[in-house]
C-alpha cells in the first residue's frame, strides 16, 4: 500500500556557537526511516531524549532556524517541501504536541478548537458545531469550551489539544505522547479513538514511552534509540520471549514490561552495542 508518510534517512543537527565565531553542529537524529500507511497506527517508542519529538517537528516543519536537516520526507508520494507543508499543515497533517504549553493561555478552549477547524478549511459557520462535537467526543463538557487553559487539569488540557488536532479531519495525525497525565480510563479512550481514526482510513503516528499500551492499538512499532530508528516490527512480533524481534534492544524493551516479569538486562548497553545484532 502507498505510504501516506515516508521518512527516509532523515538526519538532523543543530548549529551551536561555542564562542563568538566558533560554530559546531550538534547531531540529534541520524538515519531515521519509517513509513505510515493509511489505516494503521504506527507506534514510535524509545527512551526520553531519543529524538522522537524532534522527528515529529521535522515532519511538521516546526524546527528552529538553526536546525540542519538532510534525508527525504514524502507525504502521499510527493516531497514535503516548505511550500507544500504550509499548504497541508493543519488540513492534511496534524500534530498533537507533547506539551500542553502549546495551548494559548489567553484564549478560551472552545475558541482554540474552532480556530483549528477554521485553519483546516472548515467553513466558519460550521466551526462551533465541529468544536462542540470534537470536545464532547473526548468527554469534555460544554463548560470546558468556556474555560481558559490554566483552569483545566493537565489531562483535560491534553484532551483539548487532541480536539484541536482532530477537528480538521487530517489524513495523517502525529500524536506525541497523547496520553501523558490521563487516568487509565481516559488513556484507553484516547488510544481507542486513535484506533478508530485509523480504521476509518487515517494514518496515525503514535509517539509514546509506553510500549505496553501502544501494543493494544498499534499495527507496527518502530523503536528509537539515541537519535536513530533501530527496528520496525509488526505488533504481533511482540509475543513470547520476542523471538521474532530482530534487535536485542527491542527484545529487552519487550521483556522488561511488567506483564513479562520485568526481566531487566544485566547491564545497560552502549549505543554501539545497541546498534549491533549480537
Ligand atoms: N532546539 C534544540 N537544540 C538543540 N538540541 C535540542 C533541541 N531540541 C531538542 N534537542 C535535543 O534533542 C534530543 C532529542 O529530544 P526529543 O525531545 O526529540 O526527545 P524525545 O525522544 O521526544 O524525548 P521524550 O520522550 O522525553 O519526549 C535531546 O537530547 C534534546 O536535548
Ligand atoms: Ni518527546
Amino acid at each position: 500500500m502507498k505510504a501516506l508518510l515516508a521518512v527516509d534517512a532523515l538526519s538532523l543537527s543543530f548549529q551551536r556557537y561555542s564562542g563568538w565565531f566558533r560554530r559546531h553542529a550538534v547531531p540529534c537524529l541520524n538515519d531515521v526511516s519509517l513509513t505510515v500507511v493509511p489505516g494503521e497506527v504506527h507506534a514510535v517508542v524509545g527512551a526520553s531524549g531519543a529524538g522522537k519529538s524532534l522527528m515529529a517537528w521535522a515532519v511538521m516543519g516546526l524546527l528552529p532556524a538553526n536546525a540542519h536537516l538532510s534525508g527525504t520526507l514524502n507525504f502521499d508520494g510527493l516531497p514535503l517541501d516548505a511550500e507544500r507543508l504550509a499548504a497541508l499543515r493543519g488540513k492534511c497533517l496534524a500534530l498533537i504536541p507533547q506539551s500542553i504549553a502549546a495551548l494559548d493561555p489567553l484564549v478560551r478552549s472552545g475558541r482554540q478548537v474552532r480556530w483549528s477547524a477554521r485553519r483546516a478549511g472548515i467553513a466558519a459557520h460550521r466551526t462551533p458545531h465541529i468544536a462542540r462535537q470534537t470536545l464532547s467526543r473526548y468527554g469534555l463538557a460544554t463548560d470546558v469550551e468556556q474555560a481558559y487553559p490554566h483552569t483545566l487539569s493537565g489531562g483535560m488540557a491534553r484532551r483539548v489539544l487532541l480536539a484541536m488536532a482532530t477537528a480538521g479531519d487530517a489524513d495523517l495525525l502525529i500524536a506525541d505522547e497523547p496520553t501523558t497525565g490521563l487516568d487509565p480510563c481516559n488513556r484507553q479512550r484516547v488510544l481507542d479513538y486513535l484506533r478508530e481514526l485509523a480504521d476509518a482510513g487515517k494514518g496515525i503516528l503514535l509517539i509514546t514511552h509506553d510500549l505496553q499500551h501502544a501494543l493494544t492499538v498499534a499495527n507496527r512499532v518502530t523503536v528509537f534509540h539515541a537519535g536513530t530508528t533501530l527496528e520496525t516490527a509488526p505488533s504481533d512480533a511482540f509475543d513470547g520471549q520476542g523471538e521474532r524481534l530482530t534487535m536485542p534492544y527491542t527484545r529487552a524493551l519487550w521483556q522488561a514490561l511488567p506483564s513479562n516479569g520485568f526481566q531487566a538486562p544485566a547491564r545497560e548497553r552502549t549505543h554501539e552495542e545497541v546498534l549491533s545484532l549480537a
